[in-house]
């Protein structure tokens, strides 16, 4: 038993990673799935590609490590939140693709929603805002379109879940329904502060409670997987929504910590300890743990595109082949020009939410060029992490004023984005030795139950710093390009 197998079921790929019991990782395994897009604005995953990518990746990772599954001492589920299934309890049958978090059909449900004046009953009691973002109208989208399904439904013979409860479904052979409080927690049918499903809600969406699984804490016994799927029944011992499970990678387990994780998009969550502090500011309030029944909060905000400016860099306009070769780019960009990016690709996340907004560029002469495009591009995600900072800071006076903001995701390979972070910042920025952080959360809770792992004061000791990044700018530089920033941002969002 030295081993604990990580699963991080994502958005475009599901991994697999083996951690040793010091929490090393040891070997990885990764799928890409397909991407469906049935309409503008549609975004759907196929359930059985999320479970056998899964399956696969899980066997490819034992196998690459040359390990047995005698010496998995547990498995540890993290997951793109929020993407709803729904499935038939008898044949395990999915009734539809799965609605990924991405996918805006379910607007005009919350705009009616918002016009008979529910939002701030729905804010106070899942500290979300009414967006079609969260779970709660994907279900109610699917059981108004899916003939049958609310009878069905309310005969219990249907079953929904977000990523995890699906996994774990097929994972334990259909003998459990269950999910973590993390999970529940962004479906907007979930009360965080009496940690349940909240019967109201229920009522105005008309979602029958049969549908919905049974809430534990992040490491709990979710269920052992089907014997004939490893050769042995593992037990499940871990559950977290990435976002959480990297922030509890990140070791942020003392309130007025804050980690910040770069992939696609970009999600910072500041953990604010035993207070729910409700954001004037547009942020998410969030469970961020639920140990030994005892739920940590936080303050979350998602800004949509950070890597993925990158990517457009390279497959867009075609300037760059691989990512890294942003770093000479910006280095070499002219220091007397100074475009601002507004990446509004797919409209502004927090702490704006303009799902309308499309991108700007500001600035240009006739001596822009891709150097000077990659070093705006870098910068944009730098300026929007400052966004949320502000509104963390201003949501929570006195809690929330970082020492440091921990980072992770594929993107924070980027030194000179790093270093552009803390300057914009003016606070330094910690990059830690295991970058697969997400997956390390999800493997510390499975592990730390099983008893193999540290405790999470043990484990936070063992955190390891790579390299800090501080700030090198001076203030009043720091100063003028915020203030740029905000002007474009403002124009961008009045260009609407
Ligand atoms: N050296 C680099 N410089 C800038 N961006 C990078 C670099 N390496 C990777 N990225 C960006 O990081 C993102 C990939 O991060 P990852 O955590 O794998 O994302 P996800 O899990 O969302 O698919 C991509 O958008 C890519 O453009
Ligand atoms: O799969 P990721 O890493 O893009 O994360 C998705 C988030 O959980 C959505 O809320």
């Amino acid at each position: 038993m030295t081993h604990i197998l990580a699963i991080d079921q994502g958005t475009t790929s599901s991994r697999a990673i083996l951690f040793d019991t010091r929490l090393h990782p040891v070997a990885t395994a990764q799928e890409e799935f397909p991407q469906h897009y049935p309409q503008a604005g549609w975004v759907e995953h196929d359930a059985l590609d999320l479970w056998t990518t899964t399956a696969s990746t899980a066997r490819a990772v034992i196998e690459k490590a040359g390990l047995g599954t005698r010496d998995i001492a547990a498995i540890g589920i993290t997951n793109q939140r929020e993407t709803t299934l729904l499935w038939d309890r008898a044949t395990g049958q999915p009734l539809h693709r799965a609605i990924v978090w991405q996918d805006r059909r379910t607007a005009d449900i919350c705009e009616a929603l918002k016009q008979d004046g529910h939002e701030p009953m729905i804010t106070a009691r899942t500290g979300l805002l009414l967006d079609p973002y969260f779970s709660g109208t994907k279900v109610k989208w699917l059981l108004d379109h899916i003939p049958d399904a609310r009878t069905r439904a309310e005969r219990g013979e249907l079953a929904f879940g977000t990523v995890d409860s699906w996994l774990i479904w097929n994972l334990t052979g259909g003998k459990r329904h269950v999910t973590d409080a993390t999970n529940a927690a962004r479906t907007m049918l979930f009360d965080i502060g009496r940690n349940c499903w909240d019967d109201e809600l229920l009522a105005l969406l008309d979602i029958p409670r049969a549908l919905l699984p049974e809430v534990l804490d992040c490491a709990a016994d979710f269920g052992t997987t089907r014997p004939d799927l490893f050769g042995r029944e593992i037990p499940i011992l871990g559950v977290a929504g990435d976002q959480q499970a990297a922030s509890m990678g990140q070791a942020c387990f003392q309130p007025g910590m804050l980690k910040s994780t770069y992939g696609t998009g970009c999600f910072a969550l500041l953990n604010t300890g035993d207070q729910m502090v409700a954001s004037s500011n547009r942020l998410l309030t969030t469970i961020m743990s639920r140990l030994d029944g005892r739920t940590t909060y936080g303050l979350e905000g998602s800004i949509f595109i950070a890597g993925a400016v990158v990517q457009w860099l390279r497959d867009g306009l075609q300037i760059i082949r691989h990512a890294a070769e942003t770093q000479p780019l910006a280095e070499a960009a002219d220091p007397t020009q100074d475009l601002v990016l507004v990446p509004a690709f797919t409209g502004l996340g927090a702490p704006y939410w303009r799902p309308e907004s499309r991108g700007a560029i500001f600035g240009l002469t006739r001596n822009s060029g891709p150097a000077e495009f990659a070093r705006a591009a870098l910068e944009s995600v730098g300026f929007q992490t400052r966004d949320l900072l502000e509104a963390m800071r201003a949501d929570w006076p006195g809690g929330s004023e970082p020492d440091v903001l921990r980072v992770d995701g594929g993107m924070v390979a980027s030194d000179w984005g790093m270093q552009f972070l803390s300057d914009i910042l003016g606070a330094p920025v910690d990059r830690p030795t295991v970058t697969e952080t997400t997956a390390l959360g999800a493997a510390w809770l499975a592990g730390m139950r099983a008893g193999v792992c540290p405790d999470q004061e043990g484990f936070a000791e063992s955190w390891q710093l790579e390299r800090r990044f501080t700030p090198q700018m001076k203030a009043e530089t720091r100063d003028a390009k915020y203030a740029r920033w905000q002007r474009a941002v403002a124009a961008t969002i009045a260009a609407t």
